[in-house]
């Protein structure tokens, strides 16, 4: 067994501490022992055991887990005929780590079977996985063991390099693991014996001297624990125990973020980290209402969740009053989605569906800027119910000096501070992977507005979250409601963004970057301004606006509108830029999606001077 200190040895390279709390129930925190910038990868974390969901097998390496952009080159392996290779070298790293234990001829394959809600056979294939690294781990100590007793004298220096994550560190972090057995329903505990009988009975376990005990205590680990493997685009690809990353500890509003490269988890800060803090990473989606986190994190992580969203008197708190109940809202609006409509001849829409799409074919982006413009004086109509339209563009305004403000792009009246200069120093330099050769354009063409929005908008409230969200709050609850679409909720955030996407397969763009606006503008409410999901957000409004410029153009729109979609693309190209250099990094395909949009937008804008 591996010293207490290898694992702790391991953290404090990264500037980071692992300390026993005094609730039981939390267990131990992970602190952080240096000032961390934001973007900085605080640890990273190998797996235990990974698998790739059944959908997603035919695009993802079974091994390595990277998911190229053609799957067509991915390599089948021609006896399972259900697991997929980059190459030879990950095939043969598969074959001599689980592969050849857990590959059998495609007509006798039952483990492969099955789909994504297939739970029982995702834990047993995992449990599979781990038990047999377990295993070989604890074979290989003893005979270690044994090997030292006869060559007396041995040196006893450790045996592996401190700044990367040996597996005797990942070892001792997945012994010290909660899985909170004993407050394990019943019928829980039934399965995961069924399971783990299951597992040793396959004949590479069936002689580990591994207990069924034992195995039903993974088992227990792996719901406190697992992580969904997401690819690039937050796309959830597969499962993975992963005992480093599993030793911090959840927030509602957490100060780091999850993100992978292939299997390689990372974990980024999203804020800057002081000495002393303790570092967070949420196990929901923070989209959802409190009383659905909640009860998650009770029935999943035994734990009442007290993090700063989730008590009542703070200012993060009162945002689930704002975004409402989803329980029932979520059925109701995914009920109305679904529901047909009943009466073609109606003009008046039935389905929560139609009802947004009016609204959104409706809104008049021209009038809308202007009505709500830093020149005027611009307020919703306090007589009306506010739709999605007065909603967005005046939310926006406080939004979008926020957003600017947090991502430190430096844009201003009067100041032309190049953003890629200043995005060359907040680019994290602990990233791997070096960025992609791609085009550069001119820094300052970007970063210059022909309006100086946003940081010269009025209104001049504070720029902080709390600031605006007191300035607002009252504001937008004072507005009598049309009761079918309410902007703040989260049923109306749910059906729009299905809508949003929608839109987009329609190449219906211009609807789509009103409805991407008001996505933003909940996001905002709910992620913090570097959330990965923010990031790709924004990275989506520039191609939304970008495919708007080409249609306005195609339809003769006329140059108002196209100026107001170029504003657009400028302003959320820079902000995607910035967010995805920080917490997603350069190597991946949304930052060459970006420099590519870039790139082609300077050069329609030389074009056309
Ligand atoms: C993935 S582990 C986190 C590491 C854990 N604290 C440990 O010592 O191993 C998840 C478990 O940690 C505890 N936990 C995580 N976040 C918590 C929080 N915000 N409040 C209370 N307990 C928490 C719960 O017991 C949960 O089941």
């Amino acid at each position: 067994m591996a010293s207490s200190s290898e694992l702790q040895d391991y953290l404090s390279v990264y500037g980071l501490d692992l300390q026993t709390t005094t609730d039981t129930t939390k267990g131990r925190a992970v602190l952080s022992t240096d000032y961390h910038k934001r973007g900085t990868v605080l640890v990273t974390s190998q797996p235990l055991g990974a698998v790739a969901l059944p959908s997603t097998r035919p695009e993802v390496c079974n091994y390595c887990f990277r998911k190229p952009s053609n799957p067509e080159s991915l390599q089948r392996c021609s006896q399972c005929k259900s697991a997929y290779f980059c190459d030879v070298a990950c095939f043969k790293n598969a074959w001599l780590t689980y592969h050849q234990y857990v590959c059998r001829p495609a007509s006798s394959n039952h483990q492969f079977l099955g789909d994504d809600s297939d739970q029982d056979a995702l834990d047993l294939e995992m449990l599979e996985r781990v038990a047999l690294n377990c295993w070989r781990y604890n074979n290989r100590k003893t005979n270690q063991q044994q090997d030292a007793k006869v060559e007396e004298g041995t040196d006893d220096t450790k045996q592996y390099n401190v700044d990367e994550e040996g597996v005797d560190v990942t070892m001792e972090a997945f012994d010290g693991l909660m899985g909170h057995d004993q407050k394990q329903p019943k019928h829980t505990l039934q399965r995961y014996r069924r399971l783990a009988e299951q597992a040793l009975s396959q004949p590479y376990l069936a002689n580990s001297g591994l207990k069924v005990e034992q195995l039903v205590q993974y088992l227990c680990r792996f719901q406190c624990n697992n992580f969904g493997i997401h690819d690039d685009r937050l796309f959830t690809i597969g499962e993975g125990t992963y005992p480093v990353a599993s030793l911090f500890n959840h927030s509602c509003r957490p100060n780091a973020v999850v993100m992978f490269e292939g299997a390689l988890l990372s974990i980024v800060a999203i804020e800057p980290i002081s000495p002393d803090q303790e570092v967070t990473i949420a196990y929901v989606d923070a989209a959802h209402d409190r009383s659905h986190r909640k009860s998650t994190l009770s029935s999943k992580y035994f734990f009442d969740c007290l993090c700063v969203r989730c008590v009542d008197t703070d200012i993060y708190g009162q945002i689930d009053t704002l975004l409402g109940k989803e329980a029932s809202d979520w059925d109701r609006a995914q009920a109305l989605l679904q529901q047909t409509r009943l009466d073609d001849d109606s003009d008046t829409p039935t389905t929560l569906r139609d009802r947004i799409l009016q609204q959104v074919n409706d809104w008049d982006l021209l009038e809308m800027s202007r009505l709500y413009d830093r020149r005027h004086d611009g307020v919703p109509d306090a007589s009306k119910p506010l739709n999605l339209a007065h909603y967005t563009h005046y939310v926006i305004q406080f939004f979008a000096p926020y957003l600017w403000s947090s991502c430190n792009l430096g844009l201003s009246f009067g100041n032309e501070q190049s953003a890629s200069s200043v995005l060359s120093t907040t680019a994290p330099s602990s990233r791997p992977g070096s960025p992609p050769p791609l085009p550069s354009p001119p820094p300052r063409a970007l970063s210059y507005f022909d309006d100086p929005l946003p940081q010269a908008a009025r209104p001049k409230v504070s720029t902080s979250y709390k600031g605006i969200f007191t300035h607002l709050l009252p504001i937008i609850q004072a507005y009598p409601l049309d009761d079918n679409v309410v902007p703040y909720r989260l049923t109306t955030l749910s059906a729009s963004t299905q809508l949003l996407y929608d839109e987009m397969d329609l190449g219906h763009w211009r609807n789509a970057v009103k409805l991407g606006m008001y996505v933003l503008i909940q996001y905002c409410w709910i992620y913090p301004p570097y959330h990965p999901i923010v990031a790709q957000h924004l990275l989506l409004l520039a191609k939304c606006s970008w495919n708007s410029i080409i249609k306005s153009e195609l339809l003769g729109d006329g140059k108002a509108l196209e100026k107001a979609y170029e504003r657009g693309v400028r302003r959320w190209i820079l902000l995607a830029k910035e967010t995805l250099a920080t917490v997603v990094g350069k190597q991946g395909e949304q930052w060459r999606e970006v420099i590519e949009l870039e790139w082609i937008f300077l050069r329609e804008q030389k074009l056309k001077e």
